[in-house]
């Protein structure tokens, strides 16, 4: 077995003066998509910071691509760069008058000083490969203002794979997305991950594609109450544990259309409720 992509061993995180993480160990293979499941408050944004080095851990190692996460969130920058992340919210202001292309250029820029004239023709080409890549080449020239909620998620994917990437790491990225939004965003997520064998870490609240797109659930709420297949870590005893025993899971079913024949005639069942 090749080692994992991420090792997060005993970790243990306290933010403004309680411990939101106590002790969790995990990893993640290669080419794994995992879920982090839980609760509201449960901690799964803050593991994910952590992951990130954004925010300070009380104690516990992180390792990514074989390699240590300072305390201080120090991380060797060809590691980072094989990083990619994607938040729930894009928090820059969207008046900011950048284009579509100038966002996704800077998901190219390294970290390091680099002569910007030498890089010009293959930062280019990456950036139309990227947009193409998410069906968003048409709005490249677009400000960001002008996005709609889907187009600018699709924009941030390019951003995320305009370099080579291993690992993608998403915070609930479809809220905010209309139903169809959400569907077209995973659809293009699954066929670029096939494409480019990224490993995802993703926090989800929808339990049902957890189910379906998922191959291994962290089950979080300040500890790791469970980890395995969805099969294993979704049970109605295990969601019971992280979201409390009176917690029953709402399937949406559709309802079978039924023969036209079938179908109560109005007028009829009018005239036999008449006397
Ligand atoms: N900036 C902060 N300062 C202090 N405590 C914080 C801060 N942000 C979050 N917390 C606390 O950390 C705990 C975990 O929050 P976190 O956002 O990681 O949970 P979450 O599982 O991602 O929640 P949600 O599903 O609601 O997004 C919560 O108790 C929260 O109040």
């Amino acid at each position: 077995m090749t080692d994992p992509v991420l090792r997060v061993a005993d970790l243990t995180l306290v933010r403004g003066g309680q411990t939101v993480l106590h002790r969790v160990c995990f990893s993640i293979q290669s080419g794994s998509h995992t879920a982090i499941v839980g609760p509201n408050g449960a901690g799964k944004s803050s593991l994910v910071q952590a992951i990130l080095g954004i925010l300070p851990r009380q104690s516990g190692q992180i390792e990514l691509l074989g390699h240590p996460l300072g305390a201080k969130g120090q991380l060797d920058p060809a590691v980072r760069q094989a990083i990619a992340y994607l938040p729930q919210q894009f928090m820059v202001d969207r008046r900011i008058p950048m284009t579509v292309a100038e966002l996704v250029g800077l998901g190219w820029d390294r970290l390091e000083l680099a002569w910007p004239w030498r890089d010009a023709r293959p930062r280019h080409r990456a950036i139309e490969s990227a947009l193409a890549q998410v069906e968003a080449i048409h709005l490249r020239r677009q400000g960001l203002s002008a996005l709609s909620g889907g187009e600018l998620k699709r924009v941030l994917l390019a951003y995320c794979l305009v370099r080579p990437r291993q690992l993608l790491i998403l915070d609930e990225a479809p809220a905010g997305l209309d139903a169809r939004g959400e569907a077209d965003f995973y659809r293009c997520l699954y066929h670029l991950q096939q494409q480019h064998r990224w490993t995802i870490l993703q926090i989800s609240h929808d339990l049902s594609m957890v189910q379906r797109h998922c191959d291994h659930v962290l089950c979080l709420n300040r500890e790791l109450l469970c980890a395995g297949t969805p099969d294993i870590a979704l049970t109605p005893e295990a969601l019971g544990r992280i979201y409390g025993d009176d917690f029953v899971r709402y399937h949406h079913t559709c309802r079978p259309r039924l023969p036209d024949s079938r179908i109560p005639q109005a007028s009829n069942a009018q005239k036999s409720s008449n006397p």
